[in-house]
């Protein structure tokens, strides 16, 4: 049955009552080379796996597929740089010739199947290019987004151990041009394994040195690889070998390895793309985000592809590039259906452009949708955002190690009410729940850990990389048979979900997720510092910011002013200018329970001007003040 002959609630039936027949169904919408010997083996795996014996490709899915089938001139990637001032649009063909030039250089540099890859590229088609190339060969890429600091691409570098590193000589933000080249060879410095190569797309606004025996000139490869009529063909996989690895902020410094596999993917993002966005082949899609992101990866690479749509790569800030109406050109130029997008990128359009001014000078009746997620999707916003564009404005919830929505509302399977503040109820392949600290299921309306019953559906993690330990660790072992989200929320009587806040200490900057205890342990490695803590502040732009605190070691005698300097530049030199980490206060001493525990989450009331209770184990009730006190010198605790 296709996806929209089914409202949701049949829908959600039919995958209750056969959840084998109904990806059995999705299998159907890709190719397989060879088909998969069951749909589901619970005993494969950690929790099982999808497809097995399945044999498939992601890139000829996403491309070949769809030019031997008609659509061969139909724009398949549309790159619009507002802030190079360059466009350019590769048909499906264009763009199978390309991945497939490009993935027959990467095999004669020695690149194979199961090799890694990391992708350290800013928004340019080389990067969707690279990554479809990896998928066609059969090599695992590794994305690391552009703000990232050369020590955090040094961790995954080493988690990864790459062989090759497919890089940009520099990115450009609307401010600056940033050098990728000099971070990248400093991670390479850095970390303990070295890739054997590397492959740098040279960009004319600052082009870089390569290293000779090492650095490869993209263009110079391609270029050659056209000469010579060299192509690759698409690899064979099995559907659960391994198509991604992408670093997520974890509860300590060192990220977490999602792993993606090739034929469970394909199937989720493929059934998603009608069912959850409303989007024919042909139609044209864009994920406002960035490739370094899960959405990026779903979204703008892989899911418009395999649907036959037409996908957006955009090189621009939803302000600035050159004003609040960037998003509203690109959607009329473009004949854009469905636009999605972080709450942030509204927030920051609003801000510039109350009234919407520049919505009106475009022609958006292309537009079908709105739809928000990596981010709580504030009521002022969407109401802000329905009113302005007077189409649907849907919130969804999901997760870089789910890679599509756990909730939402699907707008292919004919539109639920939108209640503000819910992303609306469970997708079909997840049965959400909400438990106690015990594990018992909780009545609606009330708060607590937000779980998916095992095994998750195709297209989320089967585990993080090279580590089964800590996948289970992490996820699987607190609540036996549930998949722990680490998000804390309730459901209501109607099965509508409310996602209410983190229980770990990740936070979420402008659609960014940051670890705070990463910051904490950059902070903590300063020679002046003895002990650091960091909380996410409330912020009407960007959702949340970090904001840190640090005691100095005994005798350290530097001016308050000078340390906090030096710690910000060190934030932004570890983590990256993605941490937006701009405040920190010199503080005499942490609050802390009795047993030593930093009370952060009270402070982060007490910053964000919340009432509080008095912890009962508090050590000594007088240091909530001292926070107060020094928060109230930088503009909060008001
Ligand atoms: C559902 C599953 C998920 O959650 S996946 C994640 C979804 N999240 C997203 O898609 C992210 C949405 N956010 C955004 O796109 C941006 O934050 C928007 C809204 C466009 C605003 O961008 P911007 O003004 O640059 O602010 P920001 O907070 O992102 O940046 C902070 C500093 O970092 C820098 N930065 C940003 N990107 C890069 C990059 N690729 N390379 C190098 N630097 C980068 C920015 O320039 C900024 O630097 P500075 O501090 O101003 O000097």
């Amino acid at each position: 049955m296709s996806a929209s002959s089914q409202n949701y609630h049949q829908t959600y039936q039919s995958w209750q009552e056969d959840p084998l027949a109904f990806w059995a169904h999705a299998a159907q919408g890709v190719d397989w080379m060879s088909p998969f010997e069951r749909v589901f083996d619970p005993s494969a795996g950690v929790y099982g796996r999808w497809f097995p014996g399945g044999v498939c490709n992601t890139a000829y899915n996403c491309l070949d597929r769809h030019v031997e089938r008609g659509r061969k001139g139909q724009a398949a990637l549309i790159y619009d740089s507002p802030i190079t001032g360059s466009k350019k649009v590769y048909s499906f063909e264009d763009l199978r010739d390309e991945v497939s030039a490009f993935g027959a250089v990467l095999k004669n540099l020695g690149v194979g199947k199961g090799d890694r890859v990391v992708v350290y590229m800013p928004m340019i088609p080389e990067a969707a290019i690279a990554m479809l190339a990896c998928a066609r060969i059969g090599a695992i890429h590794s994305v690391v987004f552009g703000g990232f600091a050369a020590s955090e691409l040094a961790t995954r570098i080493d988690d990864a151990r790459p062989k090759a590193i497919i890089s940009a000589s520099c990115g450009i933000e609307p401010n600056r041009v940033i050098a990728y080249k000099p971070l990248l060879d400093e991670a390479i410095d850095l970390s303990t394994h070295k890739p054997e190569l590397t492959v740098i797309k040279q960009r004319e606004q600052k082009p870089c040195d390569l290293i000779d025996g090492r650095d490869h000139d993209y263009d110079a490869l391609l270029a050659d690889a056209n000469a010579r009529g060299i192509d690759s063909d698409p690899e064979p996989m099995d559907a659960t070998d391994p198509l991604y690895i992408l670093y997520t902020s974890g509860t300590t410094g060192i990220p977490k390895g999602v792993v993606r596999d090739h034929g469970g993917h394909m199937v989720a993002l493929n059934w998603t793309m009608s069912a959850i966005y409303d989007m024919q082949p042909g139609d044209v899609f864009w994920a406002a985000s960035d490739v370094g992101w899960v959405v990026g990866h779903s979204y703008i690479v892989y899911a418009p592809l395999l649907a036959g749509c037409t996908t957006i790569l955009y090189e621009g800030k939803p302000v600035g590039t050159p004003d609040p109406g960037a998003f509203w050109r690109v959607i009329e130029e473009h004949k854009v259906s469905s636009l999605f997008t972080a709450p942030t990128a509204f927030r920051a359009i609003k801000k510039e452009d109350p009234d919407g001014a520049f919505i009106e000078k475009y022609d958006l009746h292309t537009l079908k949708t709105l739809f928000l997620a990596g981010e709580r999707a504030d009521p002022d916003t969407i109401e802000w955002a329905q009113e302005k564009l007077r189409v649907p404005v849907i919130d969804h919830w999901w997760q870089t190690e789910t890679g599509w929505a756990i909730a939402g509302n699907p707008v292919g399977l004919g539109k639920l009410p939108v209640r503000l503040g819910s992303p609306t109820v469970a997708m079909p392949g997840y049965d959400v729940q909400v438990i106690d600290d015990a594990g018992h299921p909780v009545p609606a309306d009330t708060l607590g850990n937000i779980v998916v019953k095992l095994p998750l559906p195709p297209g989320c993690l089967p585990t993080l990389w090279n580590n089964d330990e800590r996948f289970k660790a992490s996820y699987l072992e607190e609540f036996p048979g549930y998949y722990k989200t680490a998000d804390a929320g309730m459901i209501d009587g109607d099965g509508y979900l409310f996602i209410m806040a983190r229980t770990d200490d990740i936070i979420n900057v402008a659609g960014h997720r940051l670890s705070t205890g990463g910051m904490e342990e950059v902070l903590s490695g300063h020679p002046a510092v003895a002990e650091a803590a960091v909380i996410g502040v409330s912020d009407a732009l960007k959702g949340q910011l970090p904001a840190g605190f640090v005691v100095t070691k005994d005798g350290v005698d530097l001016p308050m002013e000078q340390l906090e300097k030096e710690m910000v530049a060190l934030v932004r030199e570890k983590i990256g200018p993605v941490a937006a980490f701009k405040t920190v206060m010199v503080v005499d001493r942490l609050p802390k329970t009795r047993s030593g525990k930093i009370l952060r989450g009270t402070m982060r009331q007490i910053a964000d001007g919340e009432p509080y209770k008095m912890p009962a184990t508090i050590d000594d009730p007088a240091i909530l003040d001292e926070i107060s006190g020094a928060l109230k010198t930088k503009g909060y605790a008001a």
